[in-house]
């Protein structure tokens, strides 16, 4: 216990110090983070091959190359974030300044998984280093109702404390990353303000007794609950990066729509452009080799390990077979004859977690693959086929290389299946009909969402990434990463002028005061009217001064 307090304490004490006060020193510490990646690429690459068997092409294009993506864009968005946003204000407000204001949570934990843990323990690092805002430089609104922009005048003149202090505790269960992350840290970024705590659940439990100002973890939901229900007891705000069953849903239905937008569209040979169609798609429909690869890739990486992969199939019958013979054929595109071989194909992270997942193949259909070897916790791509919804290969997320296929009437009844069950982190739908993949999106929800693809919505960095209801809360990536560490305040900076302005809303009231402030707290006048009236205005003005000087 006491370790963790003066972990804390130090962090917190640092954080105080305002040592990390300027825009500038976060600019340098995430700069620093990035000469950390390039210089030690080689070890945290090793380190990536030890816990999970990743070959380094597939490390550092799933963990190294996110990691860089997101500091380059804070690196060059940071000066932009950390401005004081201006507001819209009312007429009683308008001579005033007013803006939100970006501020720095205080100290911030990060909790990160083992599946991609170097990934799920910087990325959220960076937001959280970034984090507050810019008020070391002199800020002026500029412009009048709605306060147009916010700028920087003149020198720095005065500080205040900025950029959050983080304690960062990776996954004891990929051993290598998380003592490589507790070594090379120390040495590139601020020690008592980013300081690294390793081991296990009894590490995390005491960690968690300690207060926060925000904690992110990412993990399975059940541990979710105990972070969350820990981080109440000091009334620390959550972000939670959880996991759930994914779901996929291919559309088989989608040449016979183009057939009837065809001929509605008054095509009378529709062989030409149904040829054009299958040449696009492969086939005739969403089960078409093209979708299979994208289904495979997303699904068999990282050996099955990835929060958002699809986690199982729903299809019509029809088209089961296909997909199965599609999805076998890209396994042997990408791993070759002999998957166990293949330098690609990753491994499960342990045993305890292989047993788990040999557990669910029991009593299913294995359509392709099946093999297993707890020596090397191997098991190979497999495809499950006419799996029941009952099944408990369908309770519970599976996180290993099983996927299950489900079969379902059409999209309606594909629909009502997403929304009997919890709300996944991921959703994806396969159809080249835009209509039905909005119907989707609309009428059923998930953390986020691909068409047509898998995996990518959480490469974009623009979009936040988290998830909803069982899946998790908050989100994060880019400039979400950077709000979600700040507290977003209301700033308001008026004069001593005007006091009589105020009477309005001091005692004694009368109905009068109370319609006078009703126009000015109630009115809204939008720019365009504004300027009407000024012109209207100057043109009373004007015949005015006319009548008067030419009588
Ligand atoms: N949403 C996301 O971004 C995301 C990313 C990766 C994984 N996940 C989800 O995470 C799950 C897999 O990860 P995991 O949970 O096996 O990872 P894990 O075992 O590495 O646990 C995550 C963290 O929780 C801590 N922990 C474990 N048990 C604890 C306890 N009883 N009390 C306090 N802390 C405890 C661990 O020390 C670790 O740092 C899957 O459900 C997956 O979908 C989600
Ligand atoms: C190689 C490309 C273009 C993308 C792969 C990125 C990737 C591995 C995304 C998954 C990230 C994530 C949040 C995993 C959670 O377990």
């Amino acid at each position: 216990m006491e370790r963790m307090q003066q972990v804390v304490g130090r962090a917190r004490a640092a954080f105080s110090s305002g040592r990390c006060r300027s825009l500038e020193f976060r600019l340098q510490q995430l700069k620093n983070l990035e000469r950390m990646v390039r210089e030690k690429e080689k070890e945290i690459l090793a380190a990536l091959q030890s816990d999970l068997h990743k070959c380094g092409h597939n490390a550092y294009s799933h963990e190294v190359m996110g990691v860089l993506g997101e500091l380059a864009l804070a690196m060059e968005n940071l000066p932009s974030w950390a401005a004081p946003q201006p507001v819209k204000k009312n007429l009683l407000t308008m001579r005033d300044e007013a803006y939100i204001y970006p501020e720095p949570l205080g100290v911030v934990l990060v909790i990160g998984a083992w599946n991609y843990p170097f990934m799920l323990v910087v990325q959220p690092l960076i937001g959280a280093i970034a984090a507050g805002g810019d008020l070391h430089g002199v800020w002026v609104c500029v412009g009048a109702m709605g306060g147009e922009k916010i700028a920087r005048v003149g020198q720095p003149h005065w500080v205040c404390v900025l950029g959050n202090a983080v304690v960062v505790k990776p996954s004891e269960v990929s051993e290598h990353t998380s003592q490589l992350l507790a070594d090379l840290l120390p040495q590139y970024l601020d020690e008592e303000l980013y300081p690294v705590v390793t081991g296990g659940v009894p590490e995390t439990t005491e960690l968690l007794t300690q207060r926060f100002d925000h904690i992110l973890y990412t993990g399975n939901t059940a541990v979710g609950k105990i972070v969350m229900a820990a981080a109440a007891k000091h009334l620390t705000p959550v972000t939670l990066e959880l996991g759930g069953k994914s779901p996929c849903y291919i559309d088989g239905a989608v040449s016979y729509t183009h057939l009837d937008v065809y001929k509605r569209q008054g095509h009378e040979d529709v062989s030409g452009l149904l040829w054009a169609h299958r040449w696009q798609w492969g086939l005739e429909g969403a089960e078409s080799p093209c979708c299979c690869r994208r289904i495979t890739w997303g699904k068999y990486m990282n050996c099955g390990q990835t929060c958002i992969a699809p986690d199982y199939i729903l299809c019509e019958p029809s088209i089961q077979s296909q997909v199965v013979e599609n999805i076998k054929a890209t396994l042997q595109e990408f791993y070759g004859e002999d998957v166990k071989k293949s330098p690609d194909y990753e491994r499960i992270v342990n045993k305890r977690h292989f047993r788990r997942i040999v557990s669910l193949l029991e009593g299913q259909k294995i359509a392709h693959g099946g093999e297993t070897d707890e020596a090397s916790c191997f098991i190979a791509p497999t495809i499950l086929t006419d799996v029941s919804a009952e099944s408990k290969v369908m309770e519970e997320e599976i996180f290993g290389p099983v996927l299950p296929i489900v079969s379902v009437k059409g999209v309606d009844e594909a629909i009502e299946f997403i929304n009997s069950r919890e709300k996944p982190l991921a959703l994806y739908v396969f159809s080249n009909d835009k209509k039905l993949i909005k119907r989707v999106i609309s009428e059923t929800s998930s953390g986020g969402m691909t068409a047509n693809d898998v995996i990518m919505h959480s490469t974009v960095l623009d979009m936040p990434f988290g998830g909803v209801g069982n899946s998790g809360m908050g989100a994060y990536h880019g400039k979400h990463s950077f709000e979600t560490f700040s507290h977003h305040r209301a700033c308001l900076i008026k004069d001593l002028k005007m006091e009589g302005m105020n009477k309005l809303r001091y005692p004694p009231g009368s109905q009068k005061k109370l319609d006078w402030a009703k126009f000015f707290v109630l009115k809204r006048f939008d720019k365009v009217r504004l300027g009407l009236i000024f012109l209207a205005l100057l043109g009373v003005v004007a015949a005015v001064m006319i009548k008067v000087m030419f009588p």
